[in-house]
């Protein structure tokens, strides 16, 4: 797992080996400790390179290994004995130096960067802290403010950035080994003192403690509940305030807090959930291993609303080059503008250049017929894009794969407008659809594997965590949220106010809570569909209101607050008030709670008090329980997938992991209790209906995440 060899006469080169990214587990801790030993043994040896295999320094830890049975040679005395070294130990960094990968480097008396590497301390995004020196060695070398930025944010940086900062001695484009080897003989028999980073005082700054407030305050409003960033500014704050040693156990006591925690769980299984998604599979047995991406030089866009200029500008930036097409002159015109300032900005922000260039604009769909793949996003109209689906399979040159951005309707309905509905899958983008990191790739019943990889793969080009899902209404994320936003009207109707609900969601750690959010993205969507699906009928001002429909409980609140114009903040008013079309800001409205308490009168409700834990367990509880309906029938492959969704699209705070795993966090039998008891006094309210799954979950002895798949086998088998 690590190697020693000699080379240039003098020089000890020490390689990591560990593939994929030479993780730093028990056995290559081991190694790197022997070899240190014999090299520092060594009469031969006057320096020492430790460097990575295959072009990666170090990933840091291995987190798999994370957990209360941790064994192996601790990695703070492995590292410590590298400082203390009395023979110059030079860093070769390529690829990656990220958390321990990282400390390891800053134990080495100098560190030389190939230009293409990248650093950083990402462990807060694992609900850890840089726990082998980093929080005390990083101040140092670079500064407070620049450490608790970088520690704080989990932040990877160029080589360049790099270097300005001092974190590097040297960058070079040449072999990072050889140049990192011809420096180690340069400074064979230097003094050592003045290397070793624990030995310098940290960097005087002038108002400390109004620094570190300033800090605290930003940390806590960015990472709302999060305790990682926090315990990472103490950590920063001990490097400025204590002896290097004191500084040290600081940050391991801070460390032993937060290793436990369930944050730290719930954010390291997240790590893993996003790249398990990647390893899709569908249920005809196709998979990621087995099907074959087709490349994607040229793709189209169609309808430059919303949608389709996120969507052009994200194309764009992975270097594809797009045909972007919409029938209205004035919309292709501000599409145009609104599209070159969003990439020109992208590249102010990146420092690199626009790709502009690699975009045509049209507005005759036939300039799409020589595109590998189209994008469509014309308006939620099934008449409208069956048209379009038709015209495009007439169009496009053979092979081309015709995707749809819908967010509800059919894609077989699609698919059968076409020649080849086997090239025709679902493209669910968010939005902003440039900023948004989540894409829903949606099989039809006859979509090839395929036409999914390469959608999967598109996905992974334009920078997207790309989850592969089935064709069910509102596929996985917007049909979670149905039973979500219903529980919020019920609990309105039972005497809540929309501050309350909110406040209970964003306590929670919900960017925005429920009726924020319908207000941002706008009440009237909802609306037209509840109108085409026959449930959202006109209230009027008197007469008689139903709250049963289709056999179910309805509450029409959102219809009524549609009927009086009230879409949200698009039109400065909706469950709050925003002061002007367009507004932001929030605010209470008396008009709202006037209608409550009208509503409640009419319809003879009294309201009661409700606190904050019903507000969670119905609101969260319903949307767990679609979710696990949603496994059982096989639309998602897995809970990883239904968690990266929630966290990548909908806003569910990182530290709790996504639904699936916050469900088993708390304990799936308390779950399926409350959902019970709900449903008792709900049964009018299918969606509190614990599903199969979640009971058999439970009768199982509810087992851990990673295991439900066996469970939905067996159910899916019996079906
Ligand atoms: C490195 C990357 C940038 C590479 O990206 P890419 O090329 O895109 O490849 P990936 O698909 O991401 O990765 C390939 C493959 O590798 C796996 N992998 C990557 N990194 C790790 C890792 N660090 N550990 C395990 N596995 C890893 C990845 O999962 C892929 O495999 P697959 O899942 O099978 O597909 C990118 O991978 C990346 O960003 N990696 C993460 C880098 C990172 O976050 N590093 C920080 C790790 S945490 C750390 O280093 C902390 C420390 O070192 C501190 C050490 C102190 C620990 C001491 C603990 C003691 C505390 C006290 C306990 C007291 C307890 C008590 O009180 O009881
Ligand atoms: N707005 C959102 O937040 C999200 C929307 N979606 C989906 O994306 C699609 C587009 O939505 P928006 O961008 O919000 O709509 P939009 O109304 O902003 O834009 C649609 C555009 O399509 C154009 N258009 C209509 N017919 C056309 C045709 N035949 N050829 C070319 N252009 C045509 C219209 O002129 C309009 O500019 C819809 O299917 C919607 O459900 C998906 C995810 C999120």
């Amino acid at each position: 797992m690590a190697q020693l060899s000699y080379v240039s006469g003098s020089v000890g080169l020490i390689t990591l080996q560990n593939p994929p990214v030479n993780v730093l587990s028990a056995a290559t801790r081991q190694g790197i400790m022997e070899s240190m030993k014999k090299a520092l043994n060594d009469p031969k040896v006057k320096s020492v390179v430790i460097c990575g295999q295959n072009g990666v320094f170090c990933a840091g830890a291995d987190i798999k290994e994370f957990g209360p049975n941790i064994s192996g040679p601790s990695i703070v005395p492995l590292i410590y004995d590298i400082e203390v070294a009395n023979k110059p130990v030079v860093a070769a960094i390529e690829g990656s130096a990220l958390g321990g990968g990282l400390e390891l480097a800053l134990t080495c008396h100098y560190r030389i960067a190939h230009s293409k590497t990248r650093l950083g301390l990402p462990e807060v995004t694992l609900g850890l802290l840089p726990g082998a020196g980093g929080t005390q060695l990083l101040p140092r070398l670079i500064g407070i403010p620049a450490s608790l930025e970088l520690i704080t944010t989990g932040r990877h940086i160029t080589a360049a950035e790099a270097l300005q900062l001092g974190l590097v001695d040297h960058v070079t484009q040449s072999d990072t080994v050889d140049s990192a080897v011809k420096f180690a003989l340069s400074v064979e028999g230097e003094p050592l003192d003045s290397r070793r980073i624990s030995k310098r005082p940290c960097p005087h700054l002038p108002d400390l403690d109004a620094v570190f407030e300033a800090v605290m305050q930003k940390v806590r409003q960015k990472f709302y509940g999060a305790i990682a960033p926090i315990a990472c500014v103490q950590a920063v704050r001990a490097a400025a305030t204590l002896p290097f040693s004191e500084g040290m156990k600081r940050e391991q006591q801070l460390m032993s807090t937060l290793f436990t925690s369930g944050q730290a769980r719930a954010l390291q299984y997240s790590f893993f959930a996003q790249r398990a998604v990647g390893r899709w599979s569908m249920p005809s047995g196709a998979s990621w291993n087995t099907s074959k991406a087709r490349p994607v030089h040229r793709a189209a866009v169609l309808g430059l609303g919303t949608m389709g200029r996120g969507i052009t500008v994200a194309l764009a930036q992975a270097g594809v080059s797009v045909v972007a097409v919409e029938i209205q002159e004035k919309q292709l015109n501000e599409a145009r503008e609104h599209v070159y300032a969003t990439l020109e900005r992208g590249a102010q922000q990146s420092g690199v250049s626009p790709s502009c260039a690699n975009i045509t604009y049209s507005h005759d769909i036939q300039a799409v017929a020589d595109v590998d793949l189209v994008i469509e996003a014309v308006l939620e109209d099934l008449s409208l894009k069956e048209k379009v689906f038709q015209q495009l399979s007439a169009i496009c040159k053979p092979g081309t794969l015709l995707c749809s951005n819908t967010s509800s309707l059919d894609l077989n309905c699609l698919a059968s407008q076409t020649k080849n509905p086997e090239l025709v899958v679902g493209m669910h983008f968010f939005a902003p659809a440039h900023v948004m990191k989540l894409l829903e790739v949606v099989y039809g019943s006859k979509s090839s594997p395929e036409a999914v990889a390469t959608a999967m793969q598109l996905g992974k080009k334009m920078g997207k965590i790309s989850v592969a899902v089935g064709n069910c209404r509102g596929f996985v994320g917007n049909r979670m949220l149905k039973p979500y936003i219903e529980q919020s009207y019920f609990l309105l109707e039972e005497g809540a106010t929309p501050e309350l609900v909110d406040k209970a969601l964003e306590e929670f750690g919900f960017p925005m809570g429920v009726f924020r959010m319908s207000d941002l993205s706008g009440l009237d969507v909802g609306w037209r569909v509840r109108k085409e699906d026959g449930l959202a009928e006109p209230v009027g001002t008197s007469g008689q209101i139903t709250r049963l429909r289709g056999g179910r409980r309805y509450s029409p609140l959102g219809d009524i607050l549609c009927e009086h114009g009230r879409f949200g903040q698009k039109t400065g008013l909706g469950w709050y008030q925003y002061g002007r079309p367009g507004g932001r800001v929030a605010k209470s409205d008396p008009w709202v709670f006037n209608l409550l308490e009208e509503y409640r009168a009419r319809l003879g409700l009294t309201a009661r008090p409700i606190d904050q834990q019903e507000v969670l367990e119905r609101c969260l509880y319903s949307l767990i329980n679609e979710g696990l309906c949603i496994l059982e029938e096989g639309f998602a492959s897995s809970p990883e997938d239904i968690d990266v969704i929630y966290v990548f699209g909908y806003g569910w705070p990182k530290h709790r992991g996504g639904p699936m795993f916050y469900a088993s966090m708390v304990g799936l039998a308390t779950v399926l209790e409350r959902l019970d008891h709900y449903y008792r006094s709900n049964p009018d309210v299918p969606s509190l209906k614990p599903c199969k799954l979640l009971r058999q979950l439970v009768a199982s002895g509810s087992p851990p995440v990673h295991k439900w798949k066996e469970i939905t086998k067996k159910i899916q088998n019996r079906l």
